[in-house]
């Protein structure tokens, strides 16, 4: 059997007040551009999945997110035909800061019901029922 390339990422479902839920767009020039993701990314040797996601949201979207505030809350495991992406899936409500595009990229914040228009890397869609439940 082929070796397979275990990629870990780790990304957060940012909540606000509202109930809305933040939808960053995949840049052009990148793999899936242009599909919208849950901030985040690749997990560095030697880093946790939360300090991971403490420095991406503050690189990506300004914004300082203390570990208390990370909750796990699903996971997605897709066989990309590359690598197969392991990528847990936190959940925050609460964070310091304003939310900004620090890296060009469009940002949504979308309501539960709306979450469906936004088309995502086929990694997400399975994690699209768990929050809209929770959400709704
Ligand atoms: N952050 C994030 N990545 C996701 C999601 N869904 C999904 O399939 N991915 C994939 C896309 C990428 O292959 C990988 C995230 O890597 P990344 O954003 O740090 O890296 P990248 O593609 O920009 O590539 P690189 O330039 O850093 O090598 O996970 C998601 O909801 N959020």
């Amino acid at each position: 059997m082929a070796d397979i390339k275990l990629t870990l990422v780790a990304a957060c479902a940012l909540v606000d007040a509202d109930k809305r839920v933040l939808l960053a767009q995949r840049p052009e020039g990148k793999a899936l551009a242009g599909l919208w993701e849950f901030p985040g990314g690749k997990i560095e040797p030697g880093e946790r999945p939360e300090q991971t996601l403490i420095r991406e949201l503050h690189e990506e979207i300004g914004i300082t997110v203390s570990e208390p505030c990370l909750a796990p809350l699903t996971f997605a495991s897709h066989a990309y035909e590359t690598f197969h992406l392991l990528m847990p899936l936190y959940i925050c409500r609460r964070w310091e800061g304003m939310v900004v595009a620090r890296e060009g990229q469009q940002l949504a914040w979308v309501r539960a019901s709306k979450l469906r228009d936004y088309p995502m890397p086929p990694a997400d869609i399975p994690l699209l029922p768990h929050l809209i439940d929770l959400l709704l």
